[in-house]
This record gives structure tokens, sequence and C-alpha cells, in this order.
């Protein structure tokens, strides 16, 4: 059986570039979806940089079996965030995939099959960068489970911003909805005195997200405390609820849910 049937809702996270913030953004919608009550799974299918495990400080961890299939490793005691990573399989964090496409893509297929996700509200999908094989892989075995579409990240420069229209083009390709755009890394908030300040150019991702008419669902600024949570593996939305960063996030959590409604 394949345990996809048992999911609400399937998002996927991709981003045109590299080093945006895609498995950023992916742990904190997971974190404010599940402040909002939601039962959540991640899978991070970024096979040659999971970073995940790292996020949650799940490193090390070893993936169970039962009858259903592989468990996921929990984040929290009650089991409301689930996560499978290639990260648990390898030895340890200097470990490298080294695998041609082909075994790549079965193990990507496995994960979207055989995880026992049990009833999650939410599956989070974090990806590699830019559209590759392994994307595809993604998109085929999602088919048949009305995955509810991709979120883009994207900074705000236009270079990056660039890189996301190769995106929208290969999601149109490949028949997959997109839920919306954020942009991360939008300025950078001054630890001494939270002012706001817009290193890179500014509003890059709400223009593209106006011009190609797809929902814009927020900007999160560059927040150091955040960087130190996804250094340590700590919920920085219960640690820092006033930071600008997760004001931010937050916003695009509720406009996800409130889009919930108009999801195909
Ligand atoms: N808004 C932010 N504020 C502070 N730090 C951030 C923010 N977004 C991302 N980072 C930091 O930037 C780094 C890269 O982020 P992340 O790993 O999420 O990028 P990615 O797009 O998933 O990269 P990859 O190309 O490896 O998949 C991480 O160390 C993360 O802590
Ligand atoms: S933003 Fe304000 S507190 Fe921060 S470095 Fe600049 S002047 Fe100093």
């Amino acid at each position: 059986m394949n345990h996809l049937s048992s999911v609400k809702h399937v998002i996927v996270i991709l981003s045109g570039k590299g080093g945006v913030g895609k498995s950023t953004m992916a742990v904190q919608i997971a974190l404010g979806l599940h402040a909002a009550g939601k039962k959540i799974g991640i899978l991070d299918v970024d096979l040659c940089g999971p970073s995940i495990p790292k996020m949650f400080s799940l490193e090390g961890r070893d993936i169970h079996q039962c009858n259903e299939g592989w468990l996921p490793v929990y984040v929290d005691k009650d089991q409301r965030i689930g996560v499978m990573s290639i990260g648990f399989l390898l030895s340890g964090a200097d470990e490298a995939v080294v695998w041609r496409g082909p075994k790549k893509n079965a193990m990507i297929k496995q994960f979207l099959s055989d995880v026992y996700w049990q009833d999650v509200d939410y599956l989070v999908i974090d990806t590699p960068p830019g559209t590759s094989d392994e994307h595809i892989t993604v998109m085929e075995s999602l088919k048949g489970y009305n995955p509810d579409g991709a979120i883009l990240v994207t900074t705000p420069q236009a270079v990056a911003v660039g890189d996301v229209r190769r995106e929208l083009t290969f999601c149109r390709k490949t028949g997959i909805p997109v839920v919306g755009l954020v942009e991360n890394m939008s300025g950078y908030v001054c630890p001494h005195c939270s002012e706001c300040t817009n290193i890179f150019s500014k509003g890059g991702g709400q223009a593209l997200a106006e011009q190609t008419d797809i929902p814009f669902l927020g900007s999160v600024p560059i927040d150091s405390k955040l960087t130190y949570s996804l250094d340590t593996g700590t919920n920085i939305l219960e640690a820092h609820p006033d930071s600008p960063a997760v004001q931010a996030i937050n916003h695009v959590v509720h406009k996800l849910i409130a889009l919930d409604k108009d999801l195909p």
C-alpha cells in the first residue's frame, strides 16, 4: 500500500538556486503548521545535501521498520512532527551520497511510497535546488495523490528571481499547481535595534508573483535568531515568538492555511 493515500495535503518546496533557504522554509512552515494544530510529515529528498535532520537536531537517529513500512523519526513526544531523510541512512554527517540517477530515483520512490506517515495533515517535501531528475521522480510519484502543489522559494535579487521563472515552467510542464512564492532573506534584521536593512534588492519575489499571477505568501528577513535555531535544532517559534522572522513565517503559514479551501 502507498501511504501517501493517508496524507491530506502534500506540499513540495522548490527553489531555482541552492542556499536560498528552501530547507529553512520547509522546516519553518512545518513548525508553523504544527503550531496551528496540524499533524506534519517532512520528507527530505535532497539526497546530496540532506539538512533537515540537523535543523531538528535529529542527527544520528536510526530509522525503524514496522509491518506497514518505515517509521518516520519524530521530533516531539506527541508524534505530531515526523521526519524522513536520507540523512538517517548515512553513517555520519560527512558521508556523501555518490549514487547515479537511477539509484537516487529508486530511493525517492521508496521514500514516497513506503514511509508510514499515519494520517498526517500536511506532508512537506524538501527537494534539491533546481529542476533535476529527482524532481521529475517526485512529481511522477505524486501523480494520483492530488498534491496541493509547490511552494517556490527565492531571494529578492533579480538573478535568483530569474531562476524561479524556470521553476514555474517546470511546474507547468509537470502539471503541478503552484501554491505560492516565498521571498526569503528579504532584508537583514539588526540584532541590536531590530531595524530591517535591505542588503539585497527589494520586492523581486512579490513583483514576480504579480507578473506571473501566482499567490505571494510573504517575505522572511534574515534573522540571526533563525540561523541560531536552525544550527541548534531549536524551535524559534517557541523561543522567540516576537522576532521579525517568526512574525513573517506565521504570516506565510496563515496564508497557506487560508489557501487550503482554494487548493485543488
Ligand atoms: N531568513 C533567514 N535568516 C537567517 N538565516 C537563514 C535564513 N534563511 C536561511 N538561513 C540560513 O541559510 C543557510 C542556508 O539555508 P538552507 O539550507 O535552508 O538553504 P537551501 O536553499 O535549502 O540550500 P540547499 O541548496 O543546500 O538545499 C542555513 O544555514 C540557514 O540557517
Ligand atoms: S541598525 Fe541600528 S543598531 Fe543596528 S547596526 Fe545599524 S545603527 Fe546599529
